[in-house]
């Protein structure tokens, strides 16, 4: 796979100084994370970049995700010492949770700005996460109509101004955009088949071959039911055929079409219509496995 074209080094500064002026303005941070892939869709430098800000860590998409693992990835970040929440910004699930515990969070500084005298004033928030992770759909959803423009494809964000949400909170609509980790192949792959990458920056039929094999492996069932194959051929260009024979992408003379079937694996299984997937495990978990 290629190097994520929109993230060079210069990027990272400018989007690091963005965010660094933002932070300046929120008593708390809400990062969200990919449910499916919480540690490959974490920023590298997150730690330095939020420095002594609260961080809330929100398990996006979590309707996506192996609602088992879901549980131990929360598990595991509340010993890490973090307020955590599963979340699905499209339909709200997690909203109300993800409002009070920003509101916790930042209790402590404004007691301290009252301490000095200074009049209480509402919790103010910023939302940070890579590309496509549903930080559009979180503020839309906060904001109960859809004025801020989504997109189901990465990058797409704009505007600034705060949005009130009750009394005691008020969110910064423009999200800090955070650049993934890109050097590690295996996590480059799950940015990909997850949809979190600009499709022009990978090779397709690379990412769908890598796909079907951890579908083989992992979630074979998911392929046999959805679509109604007999067994599971071994050889994943066989496997693809019968996908596409599956969904009629046949071509003339009776090929089958590989780069239709390659796009409808891959849309099923960014959607979940193949099922939930987890790919990202908690060591601690895994160990008791
Ligand atoms: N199934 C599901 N899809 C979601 C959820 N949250 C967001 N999405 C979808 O993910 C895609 C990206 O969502 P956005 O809200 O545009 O993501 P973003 O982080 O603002 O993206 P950029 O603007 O690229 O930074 C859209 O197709 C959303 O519908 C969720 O909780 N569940």
């Amino acid at each position: 796979m290629q190097q994520h074209i929109h993230w060079f080094p210069g990027h990272m500064a400018k989007a690091r100084r963005v965010i660094g002026e933002h932070l300046k303005l929120v008593d708390v941070v809400i990062e969200l994370l990919d449910a499916r892939i919480p540690v490959s869709s974490s920023n590298p430098m997150i730690e330095e970049i939020t420095r002594n800000k609260p961080r809330i860590i929100a398990l996006n998409k979590a309707d996506l995700a192996e609602a088992e693992w879901t549980k131990r990835w929360t598990t595991y970040f509340a010993t890490q010492g973090f307020s955590v929440v599963a979340l699905e910004a499209v339909s709200g699930k997690g909203t109300k949770n993800l409002v009070s515990l920003v509101e916790q969070a930042a209790a402590p500084v404004i007691e301290r700005l009252v301490a000095k005298g200074i009049r209480p004033r509402p919790v103010r928030a910023m939302i940070l996460g890579i590309p496509n992770v549903g930080k559009s759909s979180l503020i839309n959803r906060l904001l109960g109509t859809a004025t801020v423009r989504t997109g189901d494809r990465p990058g797409v964000t704009r505007g600034q101004q705060w949005i009130k949400i009750g009394r005691n909170l008020e969110l910064l609509d423009t999200p800090g955009v955070l650049w993934p980790k890109m050097e590690d192949q295996t996590v480059a792959f799950k940015l990909a088949i997850t949809g979190a990458v600009p499709e022009e920056v990978y090779d397709r039929e690379h990412v769908v071959d890598g796909l079907l094999t951890l579908m083989r492996e992992h979630y074979g069932s998911m392929l046999t039911e959805r679509y109604g194959l007999s067994v599971i051929a071994a050889d994943n260009t066989e496997l693809l055929s019968a996908v596409g024979r599956s969904r009629g992408c046949l071509r003339s003379g009776g090929l089958i079409d590989l780069e239709k079937a390659r796009m409808i694996l891959l849309n099923e299984f960014r959607s979940g219509k193949l099922g939930r997937v987890t790919l990202d495990q908690p060591e601690e978990s895994t160990d008791s496995e």
